[in-house]
């Protein structure tokens, strides 16, 4: 079977003066059902590789295999679709929709490319549908719902985000993620703004998602979520090293 994910001497350097290497000849292979904690300080380049990874960003040079597809030659409709289909994003500040209720800002997962919300703007600037979405407004709801309960918010469909805790919310949030079907869950610090309780909840779900066959990246500073990973990685100055 393919890796979810196979970087090749992966390299993102931004124009400035002088020019920023902010990955550096990255080498990973993640296998389906993999957790990996992603840490280092800041600036090493954390963001840059979840973007890399997520198709918002693409390498100056190397390869990314997404489950085998060759992504780095795809042309920018192609990755839109392949990330819609394949990737979930979850964030540590939840962006859900005040004015909205938590059935529909899962719903509304497929207005953002199907990617989980604000993934980036390129992300957010697609039109809506543009992931070929599929489901009617009934199917949505349905699947919404379904996802609801995979996380355990079934009880809250048509609250509005201002009356759920923090941890609450961020189960919205990934129930939006998976709304996809996606292979691949990418984390930005997703418990950073939970306190304990809230953040074990967290880490029990991802165990549960984990169990069911998706494979995890996270970003984190946090101890109680790297610890929960089966495969640790550094990133210091763009360059990745393990264990
Ligand atoms: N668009 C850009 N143009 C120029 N330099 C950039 C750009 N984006 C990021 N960088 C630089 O690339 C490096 C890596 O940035 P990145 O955001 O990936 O770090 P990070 O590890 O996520 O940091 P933090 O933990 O503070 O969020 C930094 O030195 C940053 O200043």
């Amino acid at each position: 079977m393919n890796p979810v994910i196979h970087l090749n001497d992966v390299s993102r350097v931004f124009p400035a003066d002088p020019p920023v290497h902010a990955l550096s000849k990255i080498r990973l292979r993640v296998e389906q059902g993999d957790y990996v904690a992603i840490v280092g300080p800041s600036g090493s380049g954390k963001s840059t590789l979840l973007n890399t990874l997520g198709l918002l960003d693409r390498p100056t040079a190397g390869s990314y295999l997404l489950d085998g597809i060759e992504t780095t030659t795809l042309k920018d409709g192609a990755r839109t679709r392949l990330r819609g289909h394949r990737i979930g994003f979850v964030y540590q500040s939840f962006h859900l929709l005040d004015h909205r209720t938590v059935a529909e800002n899962v719903m509304l997962a497929e207005m953002y490319g199907r990617s989980g919300g604000a993934g980036g703007e390129r992300a957010r600037k697609e039109p809506p549908g543009a992931t070929g979405g599929g489901y009617g407004r009934r199917g949505r709801r349905r699947r919404a719902e379904e996802m609801l309960e995979k996380v355990g918010m079934s009880h809250r469909v048509d609250f509005v985000p201002g009356r759920l805790s923090g941890g609450e919310r961020q189960r919205v949030a990934i129930a939006r993620a998976l709304m996809g079907g996606p292979s691949l869950l990418l984390c930005d610090e997703p418990t950073g703004n939970l306190d304990s309780r809230n953040t074990g909840a967290v880490l029990d779900l991802f165990d549960g998602l984990r169990d069911q066959g998706l494979t995890l990246l996270v970003i984190t500073h946090e101890d109680a979520v790297s610890a929960r990973a089966n495969r640790r990685v550094r990133i210091s100055d763009g360059i990745l090293t393990e264990g």
